[in-house]
């Protein structure tokens, strides 16, 4: 079992609070993402769970030790950074192989490991090659492997893919992910990018100056999000002091989805002109401004006729009663 319960965890520096008494538990196998802007507390978490910080307050338990006061070495935890730091001076697998030697493994076990994570990478071609000569993908699937050949029963991983172009950081992603079912890893994955936590995790807690905003499945935080700020940190919510919320009778924060909104030529509930329209690729997002002076985001998917309307034009608008989401106002 290689469950992680977090309980009741705090951290301050001097009288900043990064880590405000959380409480999350992390099933074997799961990979759950920390989400939140930046100086939210995810890395100083993630730091304190490797034990390179120490927690002031609560405690860890990694398949049910106490691990909250062990050293970082005898945590069983691989923890793979922005940047890889590689040894510049050895080869891929004098690289991966180094924790293994460290621990005084045979070399014939050695070689059995680290041939079975270069092939789980995908990396045998480049077996022999130094770190310069490798490309940042590369590279950072040889700091993945450095840590999968320990067999560690817990993966952190600090925005790995942050330093890689967009291309790249897509098809990383969709690898570590297939490790990481393949191997039932349980994995934290830092992130201040909604789309990759939408796209890699099995939960997702969104984090808010050192606390818990919201901690959900990545469907729910995407379609439900309970707050102001978890709507303004996920999607591209219409929130606001809007007429056709004050309309309806909600004087709580409402939110709805730009393509959760019907646009028409002919009829619908808000009659509305179109403002601009921007292609976003798969789909056309629309800027119309409502009879009620409302700005409205309203997407369609980028084919037929109603993603072809231009500026200026007259159209209505109806939102279902159900594509309207009640929000906790921001603390
Ligand atoms: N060793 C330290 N000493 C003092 N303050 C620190 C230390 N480490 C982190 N902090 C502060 O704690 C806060 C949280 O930092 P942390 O790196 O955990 O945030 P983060 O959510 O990971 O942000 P980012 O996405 O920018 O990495 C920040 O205000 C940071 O300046």
């Amino acid at each position: 079992m290689s469950e992680l319960v977090i309980k009741n965890a705090y951290k301050a520096f001097d009288s900043l609070v990064v880590v405000d008494h959380l409480n999350i538990h992390i099933p074997e196998g799961c990979l759950l993402t920390l989400l939140g802007p930046s100086g939210c507390g995810k890395s100083t978490l993630l730091r304190c769970i490797a034990g390179l910080e120490t927690l002031d307050e609560g405690q860890i338990l990694l398949g049910g030790s106490d691990i909250t006061h062990l050293r970082p070495q005898k945590r069983h935890i691989a923890m793979v950074f922005q940047h890889y730091a590689l040894f510049p001076n050895m080869n891929v697998v004098e690289n991966i192989e180094f924790g293994l030697k460290i621990k005084k493994l045979p070399a014939d076990v050695r070689a059995a490991k680290v041939q079975k994570v270069l092939e789980l990478v995908e990396l045998q071609s480049c077996a022999k090659q130094k770190p310069a000569s490798l490309s940042g993908g590369q590279k950072q699937r040889v700091a993945l492997a450095r840590g999968l050949v320990m067999e560690p029963k817990l993966l952190l991983l600090d925005e790995p893919l942050s330093a890689l172009d967009a291309r790249i950081r897509k098809s990383l992603r969709s690898q570590i992910r297939d490790i990481q079912k393949e191997l039932q890893l349980t994995t934290i994955f830092v992130t201040h990018d909604q789309e990759e936590a939408l796209a890699m995790s099995d939960q997702v807690v969104l984090l808010n100056q050192g606390r818990i905003e919201q901690h959900t499945s990545p469907e729910e935080l995407y379609s439900r999000p309970a707050s102001e700020f978890a709507a303004g940190f996920i999607g591209n919510y219409n929130m606001g002091s809007l007429h056709v919320f004050r309309q309806n009778g909600h004087h709580s924060p409402q939110a709805v989805r730009p393509e959760t909104i019907q646009i028409s030529l002919e009829n619908g509930d808000i009659p509305g002109t179109i403002q601009s329209r921007t292609l976003l690729g798969s789909v056309v997002r629309y800027r119309v401004h409502t009879a009620h002076d409302d700005v409205l985001n309203v997407d369609v998917l980028n084919h037929g006729q109603l993603s072809t309307l231009s500026e200026g034009m007259a159209v209505f608008l109806s939102i279902p009663a159900a594509a309207v989401i009640a929000l906790a106002p921001a603390h």
